[in-house]
């Protein structure tokens, strides 16, 4: 059998970056850009005023207090359109441009004004003080963003400030979702004798989108070959098929036979994991098929491993594995045993900040209630040894999934 990462690789290998396509910059955040964002004008324009007060000749204020000619203003949006001479001030505020011949900005709170039309410059003159000079925060040209970042809204601020409406941003991946199974009802559909609710097929269309993909649902297939290729065939069009169930060995999971009569050629359908034994993935042409397990837990863990990256992959992103981080037991564990094993697990936190590892005594992957209450997985490598609590570990914290898991 594959190991966890043997079959990652595989994955992530066999997907590319999608085609680029043209949004507005409104619909940005979250897509991968296909195209720098190169600035189209220098920012700030000009020398502005930083702050609210009066442009000065610091040469004007050698001897204090100094009374100036106020001559003018320059508020953020318009300018004073001459030239500071000797013994002048313009009253200037915020985001104004810095008239010529003025080579500082006196804050208001270090003056004072007795006579209308003038000013008295009390402190605080020294040349070039709380002006941005033009080109401060980037200059036309520069390169903001790179290609291959996801867009956090920190990030169209910039362009937005670059003027760039349009970026090239990746096709989001299409991504087919079908469950598989005779005893298989949605939520909100009656439950006939021997039926179960398709939990899966909903939270697999929401983790495809918090992880940027376009999800399609295909239904739910009953286990007959004709039904189930019907679908797959319906869901060509996508560029990663995701099946739900199906994958194992009993004469009801028909979905590796289904998928190969529609053109597909089968890469793996086991991998050394617990839960998620029942892995398979098939490609065909410019497409894919990635069959999840049908326990809901194996589930969403194999989506949380393999599909995460797939689509990060064909999104224009790297396709990374799940981050794990350093933890400590809280509790003695048994020997593994030949399968990498992702066990549901609380997380407290000890002295030193790092996370404390307490597994659920039960790990029936059957069991939605422990995932849903769960902080994390213990990642138990194959083969692993007894371990003592205090012992270090691995762990994926569901906190640092932000929210998609
Ligand atoms: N003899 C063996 N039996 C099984 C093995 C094995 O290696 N040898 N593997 C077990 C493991 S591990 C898993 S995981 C399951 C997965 O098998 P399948 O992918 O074929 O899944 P199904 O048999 O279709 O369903 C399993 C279970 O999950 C329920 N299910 C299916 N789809 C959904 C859905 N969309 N939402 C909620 N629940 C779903 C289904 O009703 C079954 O109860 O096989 C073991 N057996
Ligand atoms: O690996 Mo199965 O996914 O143990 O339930």
């Amino acid at each position: 059998m594959l190991t966890v990462d043997e079959a990652l690789a595989r994955i992530v290998a066999r997907h590319a970056p999608l085609p680029a396509e043209t949004v507005s910059i409104a619909d940005a955040a979250g897509r991968v850009l296909a195209a720098p964002v190169v600035a189209r004008l220098d920012q700030p324009f000009a020398d502005l005023s930083a702050m609210d007060g009066y442009a000065v000749r610091a040469v004007d204020c050698g001897r204090l207090p100094a009374t100036l000619h106020v001559v003018g203003q320059a508020p953020a949006g318009g300018a004073y359109a001459g030239t500071l001479g000797a013994g002048e001030a313009v009253r200037i505020f915020t985001g104004g441009p810095v008239p010529a011949g003025a080579d500082t900005i006196v804050i208001q709170e270090n003056t004072k004004v007795e006579t209308a039309g003038t000013v008295t410059i009390l402190e605080g003159a020294q040349p070039g003080r709380h002006i941005r000079r033009r080109g401060l925060d980037f200059a036309a040209g520069t390169v903001g963003i790179e290609t291959g970042r996801r867009l956090a809204p920190r990030d169209v601020a910039l362009a937005a400030a670059m003027n760039t409406p349009w970026l090239s941003v990746h096709r989001r991946p299409r991504i087919g979702i079908l469950a598989t199974g005779d005893e298989l009802v949605m939520p909100g559909e009656p439950v006939g004798p021997n039926q179960i609710l398709s939990s899966s097929a909903l939270a697999v269309a929401a983790l495809v989108r918090g992880w940027g993909g376009e999800a399609i649902l295909l239904g739910i297939a009953r286990d007959t070959h004709e039904d189930i290729g019907t679908r797959i065939s319906a869901g060509l069009s996508c560029d990663l098929l995701v099946t739900l169930g199906g994958a194992s060995v009993g004469e009801h999971d028909l979905v590796q036979d289904a998928l190969k009569a529609q053109g597909f050629d089968l890469d793996f359908w086991r991998i050394a994991m617990r839960p998620g034994k029942p892995l398979m993935f098939a490609e065909r042409a410019a497409q894919t098929a990635l069959g999840l397990p049908g326990n809901p837990v194996s589930t969403m863990v194999c989506a949380l491993l393999f599909l995460k990256p797939a689509i990060e992959r064909l999104s224009g992103l790297p396709g990374s594995p799940v981050a794990t981080r350093r933890a400590v037991l809280g509790s003695d564990v048994a020997a593994n045993d030949t399968r990498q094993d992702y066990v549901r697990c609380r997380l407290g936190r000890d002295g030193s900040g790092l996370p404390v590892v307490t597994p659920f005594s039960v790990q029936d992957s059957s069991m939605l209630s422990f995932l849903a209450h769960a902080d994390g997985l213990l990642v138990r490598p194959a083969h692993d040894a007894a371990r003592i609590a205090g012992s270090a570990v691995e762990i994926i914290d569901f906190a640092d999934l932000g929210g998609t898991f």
